[in-house]
């Protein structure tokens, strides 16, 4: 089935991290691709990537980096999909880093920008899921479902003074 959402990393040392939002497209059976593009490393693969991305077919771009994070603003610079932005947890600054270069946007240039780490990068696939099912019904459908499945989980867990 053709990618509706592309994830992109700065680096392969960012994939136990960006996992998470493949996990979520997964279960949401939403589909993507995968790739390591770098605005630092491979500038022109990132703009040939990004201007390419929406006659591909991608509707919704997430951009995984760490540190100097400018992967997420270079890309949604170079083209009209939606960019979702996920802070790697970086090891001198422990993300704050990589939070702070994706979020401050200059205006005019838009990034959605999650929390730092698993549990933003799980949002982000989350979140490409809910810009998508806008106009899928069939979507909405299965993130209703996940949605009833997380209350009902913490619904039947016990007691938390009671112990194990
Ligand atoms: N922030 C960026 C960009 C970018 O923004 O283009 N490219 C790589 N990186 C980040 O460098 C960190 C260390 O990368 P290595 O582990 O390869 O040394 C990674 O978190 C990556 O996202």
């Amino acid at each position: 089935m053709t990618a509706l959402v592309g994830i992109i990393m700065g680096s392969k040392s960012d994939w136990p991290t960006m996992k998470h939002a493949a996990d979520m497209l997964d279960l949401l059976e939403v589909p993507y691709e995968v790739n390591v593009v770098s605005a630092h490393r491979t500038p022109d693969l990132l703009f040939e990537y990004a201007k390419s991305a929406q006659s591909r077919g991608l509707k919704v771009i997430i951009g995984g980096a760490g540190g100097a994070a400018h992967l997420p603003g270079m890309c949604a610079s170079q083209t009209v999909l939606p960019v979702l932005g996920v802070p790697v947890k970086s090891r001198a600054l422990n993300g704050i880093d990589s939070l702070l270069s994706i979020a401050q946007m200059p205006g005019g240039v838009a990034v959605g920008t999650l929390a730092i780490g698993d549990a933003g990068a799980k949002n982000s696939g989350l979140l490409a899921a809910q810009i998508l099912a806008t106009s899928d019904a069939e979507l909405t459908q299965r993130i209703l479902q996940f949605q009833q499945n997380q209350t009902n989980t913490i619904l039947s867990q016990p007691d938390p003074r009671v112990e194990d």
